[in-house]
């Protein structure tokens, strides 16, 4: 008999006095985020760890074990499922899982109109640091003719650009369309002599993403004008890096109704 790829335990109970544990279930547990989320919330005093899930036969077990809320790092072409089933159950959602475009958020957000207690929180990057790079790059984007982005990860990431990366870009973009900053003057490929050597385009900022054994998630955004350049470099050396801005979340997505993307708004950004 097949072992079940999930475990859950019994709904949590506070002690007397004190405010109630928030019972979290973990989706994508026993991936590379998913395990890392699990130790967190287990060593987090004011959460208890009711459900993990690894398979989505068995998303039904977070409902069951009572989870409050559910933290999801599992894979873009599942999170969209997951994320229908937990608004479906009335559970809160802390989403780490990438691939998300405008299109989605506009669906999780005509979900989430019938309830208007629930809440989800979708971030790219929950790493404090990358949090202020982006709002670093997004700063200094107007002073800068020329800007890429650099992305580099683990070999077993899979999707590429990262998460980040596209956020990165678009914050960027929005803060030279604002500003009325023109088109890099480099940014034409018409003399490119291989497709995607300049990198995936991203509303205008060229993106290059690197797999490499021995990282983890690191991302350079450099900015140029004539006789300087600026580089903003952000690296997590250890997926511990992201645990606080995952507990925080599982902390303020039940008193944040509707649909959150980013931490910023959290960390008072
Ligand atoms: N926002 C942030 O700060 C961060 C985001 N990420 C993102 O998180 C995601 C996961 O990354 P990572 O942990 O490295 O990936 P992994 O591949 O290591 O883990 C994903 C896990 O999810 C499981 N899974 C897949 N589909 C489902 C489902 N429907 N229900 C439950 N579990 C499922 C997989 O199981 P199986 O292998 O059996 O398919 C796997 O164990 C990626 O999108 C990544 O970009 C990563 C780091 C930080
Ligand atoms: O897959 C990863 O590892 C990471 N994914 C996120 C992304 O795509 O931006 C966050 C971080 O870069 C790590």
């Amino acid at each position: 008999m097949s072992t079940p790829p999930t475990a859950t335990v019994s709904a949590p109970e506070a002690p007397a006095g004190e405010a109630p544990l928030i019972p979290v279930g973990v989706l994508g547990a026993r991936g590379r985020m998913g395990t890392e989320v699990c130790r967190a919330v287990d060593a987090a005093e004011d959460m208890e760890l009711v459900a993990m899930v690894d398979e989505r036969d068995w998303l039904f077990n977070v409902a069951d074990a009572g989870a409050q809320v559910v933290v999801d790092f599992t894979r873009p072409d599942s999170v969209m499922d997951n994320i229908r089933f937990c608004i479906d159950q009335n559970i809160h959602c802390v989403v780490g899982t990438t691939g998300f475009d405008d299109e989605r958020l506009a669906t999780i957000a005509q979900w989430l109109e019938p309830k208007p207690d629930l809440g989800v929180l979708i971030a790219p990057n929950f790493g404090i640091g990358a949090v202020l790079l982006m709002r670093f790059a997004q700063e200094a984007a107007r002073f800068f003719p020329s800007v890429e982005i650099v992305e580099l990860h683990h070999p077993g990431k899979v999707d590429a650009p990262s998460g980040t990366a596209a956020r990165t870009a678009r914050l960027v973009a929005a803060a030279r369309r604002t500003a009325g900053v023109p088109a890099a003057p480099d940014a034409t490929r018409e003399s490119d002599s291989l497709p995607g050597a300049r990198g995936a385009d991203v509303e205008g900022v060229p993106v290059h993403a690197v797999r490499l054994a021995g990282l983890v998630a690191h991302q350079e955004v450099l900015m140029g004008a004539a006789g300087e350049t600026l580089t903003l470099r952000h690296d997590s050396y250890d997926r511990a890096s992201f645990m606080p801005g995952v507990l925080l979340a599982v902390r303020e997505v039940r008193t944040r109704p509707g649909l959150t993307v980013g931490i910023e708004s959290l960390l008072g950004l």
